[in-house]
């Protein structure tokens, strides 16, 4: 039978291939920071030009379908996942590094229907690798397989995550706190890429054996939770239980057993929902 979301998907990997290479094209140029929820929550023109070239796109070839985009809900649209065909979109992801050149920038596009991805595009744009992965049918880097590490001793891992955009003295005292206990293991190392994207592709790849986060969005994981499955990976919530996209807390691993090792060393805290209502 033919695959119904083939056509979805190729139109997926232009899109991205088109939105990096107008992110590239803006990593020449002097780049203007706006602020959201904080003063480290950045966004820049390119952010936002970019999400609507690529759901002005995706209206045109498919107008039944839904978005959830980063910047459209920071703009105020809601962030709710329905049945209906929805396009999951971070335009960039890692844009603190896109601000200041550091070289790991990707436009995240996912797809969901009946509330189950069905596949997920990841453009590092400045390396140029394409990720993608369609469900059950593999995950690749520019047409290359991918497989997960099959490294099984934690004490042999390397652990991706990132310090996070939340920044109370609280907050960051568990975050600092995981990464001790992760770190006292001990694990061989602990990386960042400062994008979630591109830190699960890493998972994929196999040249890291796990990432966790607590704080990213459902734009930042979507679209690389399919190919970290396609690789033979899995993904799980940070207390080891099942995946919550709208929870804001994710972790992938090369295994079960090194996912549920990291989870027992996380203090696991809950931001508020991507789906919960907007205050009064
Ligand atoms: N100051 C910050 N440091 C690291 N990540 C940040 C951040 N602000 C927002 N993020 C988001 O958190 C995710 C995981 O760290 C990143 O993929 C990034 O997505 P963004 O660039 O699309 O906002
Ligand atoms: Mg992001
Ligand atoms: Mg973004």
């Amino acid at each position: 039978m033919a695959d119904l979301w083939q056509n979805a998907m190729d139109h997926a990997v232009a899109l991205a291939r088109t939105a990096g290479a107008v992110v590239r094209e803006a990593l020449q140029d002097e780049r203007k920071v706006m602020m959201k929820s904080s003063s480290v929550d950045l966004v820049t023109q390119t952010d936002q030009k970019v999400e609507q070239l690529i759901i002005q796109s995706v209206k045109d070839k498919f107008p039944t379908h839904r978005f959830i985009g980063e910047e459209s809900v920071a703009a105020g649209e809601a962030c709710v996942l329905t049945d209906s065909p929805t396009w999951i979109i971070d335009p960039i992801d890692g844009t603190t590094n896109f601000v200041h050149g550091y070289p790991f920038v990707a436009i995240s596009i996912g797809f969901a229907v009946n509330k189950q991805l069905e596949f997920g595009v990841v453009y590092s744009c400045v390396e140029d690798k394409m990720f993608t992965a369609r469900r059950g049918k593999g995950a690749f880097c520019n047409g290359r397989p991918l497989q997960v590490s099959d490294q099984k001793e934690i004490s042999q891992s390397i652990v991706a995550t990132e310090f996070g955009s939340i920044r109370d003295p609280e907050t960051v005292d568990k975050v600092l706190s995981s990464m001790r206990k992760i770190l006292c293991i001990p694990v061989h190392g602990i990386r960042g890429a400062g994008t979630a994207a591109v830190n699960m592709c890493h998972v994929a790849c196999g040249c890291v054996d796990a990432y966790y986060e607590i704080g990213i969005h459902v734009w930042d994981v979507a679209a690389a939770a399919v190919i970290v499955s396609e690789a033979g990976g899995v993904l799980m919530d940070v207390t080891g239980g099942q995946l919550d996209l709208m929870s804001r807390r994710v972790l992938a691993a090369s295994s079960r057993s090194i996912g549920e090792r990291i989870s027992r060393e996380i203090e696991a805290f809950a931001p508020v929902r991507d789906d919960a209502p907007p205050p009064q």
